[in-house]
């Protein structure tokens, strides 16, 4: 039996999501051996004062390193955060595999008394990482102070527990990975954010042309997370933005239907276009690609042009 090698970036969440993708699959192929490969990629060279909006638009910022080990056949599994991925695959590259999705909203932390969104005080400084976040809190809460907040979720908590801060707001599915699920104060409700395309799920990368590798990679796949992630990244595809734009969307399936809610904001919050759409599972992509059209129709396009550094 071949021996697998997964690739990941190093930070204590990728680790963490890797082991767990490592364990699944060894549950499902015990006679294979898997190796874990760590690989640095641009965005983690590129962390904190250098680090700049131009280059976190850079397509692949976080994936491209990884990429290139997959294709040179140092590594044969990729894992990814999906939100992470573009949503268009580099030739020769595909996504073999979905995982069953953890948590996808987003999850506030805060200090004492500052522990849940609609409690906080006028002037209360949020730290967040997100252009959508940033979008939504201001056109949402406009007497609320944004502050950037950038760096692994360690940095990001360890800035809460300093001055700056009073409380921050970060994917609920990083802290339950890394096993700081108690950290959380508030799920935020999708219908008050829309998460990030695809935020809480996982991507398995590997090469077209190894079926092997794609045999493996798809024993661990959901087509329920694969459904709804689909929809909500063909929506994000559709609106020609990346993965740094202000854009929500969040695809549930209930009763056999998909529904899937999209937003789009400024980012200075001075404007949001939100809509819904729903229809049968097996439609995800042409739902989602729909919602996109009829939301560029009704004035998204120039937010997301706006928006494109
Ligand atoms: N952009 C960074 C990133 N990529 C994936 C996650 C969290 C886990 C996930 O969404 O699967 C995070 C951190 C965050 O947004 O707080």
């Amino acid at each position: 039996m071949r021996s697998i090698t997964v690739g990941t970036r190093g930070s204590t969440l990728a680790l963490a999501q890797t082991r767990w993708v490592v364990a699944r699959l060894k549950e499902e192929w015990p006679e294979t051996e898997f190796r874990i490969q760590t690989i640095v990629t641009k965005g983690d060279r590129n962390r904190g004062s250098l680090e700049n909006m131009a280059a976190r638009g850079d397509k692949g910022f976080w994936v491209k390193e990884i990429e290139d080990a997959l294709l040179g056949g140092r590594i044969d599994i990729a894992v990814h955060s999906l939100k992470d991925l573009p949503t268009q695959q580099p030739e020769g590259l595909e996504i073999a595999s979905i995982p069953k999705r953890v948590d996808a909203r987003d999850a506030l932390v805060g200090k004492e008394g500052m522990k849940k969104l609609a409690d906080l005080p006028p002037g209360a400084r949020i730290g967040t990482s997100s252009a959508r976040r940033a979008a939504f809190l201001r056109a949402f809460r406009p007497d609320l102070q944004v502050l950037e907040l950038r760096g692994n979720i360690d940095t990001r908590l360890a800035a809460l527990a300093g001055n700056e801060y009073d409380a921050i707001i970060l994917a609920a599915a990083g802290l339950i990975r890394i096993e700081l699920r108690n950290r959380i104060d508030e799920l935020i409700d999708p219908g008050v954010l829309l998460p990030a395309p695809g935020q809480g799920a996982l991507a398995l990368e590997t090469r077209s042309d190894d079926d092997l590798g794609i045999e493996v990679a798809y024993a661990i796949h959901d087509l329920t997370t694969d459904d709804r992630t689909t929809a909500e990244r063909e929506f994000l595809a559709g609106l020609g933005a990346g993965c740094v734009a202000p854009v929500g969307a969040h695809a549930v399936i209930k009763n056999g239907t998909l529904l899937l809610e999209g937003w789009v904001g400024a980012l200075d919050g001075s404007k949001v276009i939100q809509a819904s759409t729903q229809g049968d599972p097996a439609e995800c992509a042409d739902l989602g690609a729909e919602l996109a059209q009829d939301m560029l129709e009704r004035g998204a396009r120039e937010l997301v042009e706006a928006a494109r550094v």
